[in-house]
């Protein structure tokens, strides 16, 4: 009898199972109407809560465009994200050839990955939570303030599920009681906070789309590229799709379009359908619908150095300890341990200086070397762990938190098919140098400090031919921006591309409504006007919320 009652519960759990994770939500659509009030275009980290707030509203139809699937697996556990870049859900792209970093890079050229399908990027990032700082948004158009944002960071770091890092952790523990010995102005080290439920990745396709996608007012269209926006007479009229078998045809829209596909291919889809500078239009035969010249400008990214930080004691986490039996058991039996976890341990500001501790302290060549792009000496001299998988050490990403520096997103060719040109610029404004140099000695700062001392702590000073004419110190600053330009990494947080602002130079104005059109907006990282101090994507779910409440007219709840 007992056997029948396992049996029949094991089915009943097998098939609970199945239909949580493999039944086709009812809103997924392969043939779509031919017309719908609202089309948000791109399911990533912003599209995610667009599609789902506005579904909410029984007595309007929704569509959701995205050019990717399903992700996978992989995508669920924390720390493996890395490995998806390069595969399928990855658009993979590159950055032109840097003139002013980059040097250590093959082609001079900065890996960018971007996430593609349900849950966009923040499905493929590394979960890092924070809202940046009040001040960031002084520079920020009005609506935009802290204070107008404060309700929905309140409302996200819920829906979200923000949560710490483990208590317990050593290098945590270091890291936020150096802040007591720490003689800086407006210093803060604490526990990174990372946006995860039972050890698994939280992104908005979690904690949003899965609660609307068995809507009937809501379709979700995959595989589906959105080629152009349609006019007549400057008001959208719909879209132009490209399929997955390569058909193309037209979805019309009734009251507006959202575009969320993000900083990189938001500007490509307005420049491609006739909106942006004048100049790049007529460069590739594309029809004026509207003259905006700041389209595809204003492109900002936090660029990281990797200072590496030997340690005596064994505090941190290696490829040894993470491939334990009782490391994956706990995890796959309980969602804890560090692979439930991002390996980012500590969070930290002194000013404009920005300091990440990554706790990992092997660095798989292979791994690292494809996603990171470095050239093969560039990363052994960076990381002494690279051939030895019990080394004891962590990374430190050092970043300058305002950068000036602003690139730029252009076309290849007016075909959406063909990947725009990125050239985030980085390094360019010397300002950014000397930001980045504090940024490093606050990180070293960091390091002369009781826990780190006990732990043995050694800052790790890479030996670059180019760099070897120079005092091997980082306190060098002629040091210091040789090894940035050579090894400064995208941080992925490339935004500001459709900046929002009142004046005439924007592309949105503060109700995010793109400027001489109607019935077109814009909600995703393209929108930012300027840097956020942290990592960006809590502060777009936030934005997302309001953008939300601005399109249906609510205040906030
Ligand atoms: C590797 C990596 C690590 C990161 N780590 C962090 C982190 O730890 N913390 C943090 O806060 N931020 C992090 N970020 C940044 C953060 O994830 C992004 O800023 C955020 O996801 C951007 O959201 P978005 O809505 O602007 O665009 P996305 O989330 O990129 O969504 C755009 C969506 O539009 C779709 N799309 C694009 N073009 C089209 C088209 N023509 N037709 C149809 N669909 C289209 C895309 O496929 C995608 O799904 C990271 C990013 C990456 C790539």
């Amino acid at each position: 009898m007992w056997g029948h009652v396992s049996i029949s519960i094991a089915i009943l759990l097998a098939s609970l199972l199945y239909h949580y994770y493999f039944r086709e939500p009812a809103s997924v659509v392969v043939y779509p109407e031919t017309h719908y009030d609202y089309i948000v275009v791109g399911a990533g980290t912003s599209g995610c809560v667009i599609a789902s707030r506005l579904s909410e509203m029984s007595n309007v139809t929704v569509l959701l465009v995205e050019a990717g699937g399903y992700f996978g697996w992989l995508s669920t556990m924390p720390l493996l994200a890395p490995m998806m870049q390069g595969t399928e859900v990855d658009w993979a792209y590159q950055t032109e050839p840097q003139v002013f970093s980059s040097r250590g890079l093959h082609g001079y050229r900065q890996n960018w990955p971007r996430g593609k399908g349900l849950g966009g990027s923040g499905q493929l990032n590394y979960l890092v939570h924070s809202f940046g700082r009040p001040e960031d948004y002084k520079r920020w158009p009005k609506g935009w303030s802290h204070a107008d944002l404060l309700p929905y960071f309140q409302k996200v770091s819920n829906i979200m599920n923000v949560i710490p890092m483990p208590e317990e952790e050593y290098l945590t523990k270091a890291f936020v009681l150096a802040e007591e010995s720490l003689k800086l102005d407006n210093v803060s080290l604490r526990k990174a906070m990372y946006t995860a439920k039972n050890g698994a990745r939280w992104s908005t396709h979690h904690a949003y789309l899965r609660k609307a996608w068995n809507r009937k007012n809501l379709h979700i269209l995959m595989n589906t590229l959105v080629a152009k926006i349609l006019f007549k007479n400057s008001k959208t009229d719909g879209i132009k799709v490209i399929y997955k078998n390569g058909s193309v045809g037209k979805i019309g829209v009734r009251k507006e379009i959202i575009l969320c596909a993000g900083t990189i291919n938001t500007p490509q889809l307005l420049l491609i359908s006739g909106i942006g500078p004048i100049g790049e239009l007529k460069k590739h035969k594309i029809p004026v619908v509207r003259d905006l010249p700041e389209v595809g400008r204003n492109l900002f990214d936090h660029l990281n150095v990797p200072v590496y930080v030997n340690l005596r004691e064994r505090v941190s986490i290696t490829l040894v300890k993470l491939q334990t039996v009782p490391e994956v058991f706990n995890y796959f039996a309980f969602g804890t341990g560090w692979l439930a976890t991002n390996g980012v341990m500590g969070f930290g500001r002194a000013n404009n200086s920005g300091l990440l501790l990554f706790g990992v302290a092997s660095t798989e060549e292979k791994l690292l070397k494809a996603i990171s792009n470095f050239e093969t000496e560039t990363f052994r001299s960076l990381f002494p762990s690279y051939n030895d998988s019990m080394h004891e050490g962590f990374i430190y990403l050092v970043t300058c938190l305002q950068p000036k520096s602003r690139g730029s997103i252009t076309l290849r060719s007016s075909d959406i098919r063909d990947p725009p040109k990125i050239n985030p610029a980085y390094l360019q404004d010397p300002d950014d140098v000397m930001c980045t140099y504090r940024a490093i000695n606050f990180a070293l700062e960091t390091l002369d400090t009781r826990l780190f001392r006990e732990y043995g702590a050694k800052v790790h000073v890479p030996d670059f031919e180019e760099c070897r004419h120079l005092r091997q110190d980082y306190r060098d600053v002629d040091y210091s921006e040789c090894v940035m330009r050579i090894a400064g990494l995208t941080s992925y947080h490339p935004c500001g591309t459709c900046k929002i602002s009142a004046d005439d130079d924007a592309v949105v104005d503060e109700e995010l409504r793109v400027k001489g059109v109607s019935g077109l907006r814009i909600m995703d990282a393209s929108v930012v006007p300027s840097p956020i101090s942290g990592t960006p994507n809590s502060v777009l779910v936030a934005m997302a919320e309001r953008a939300s409440d601005i399109i249906l007219n609510r205040s906030s709840n």
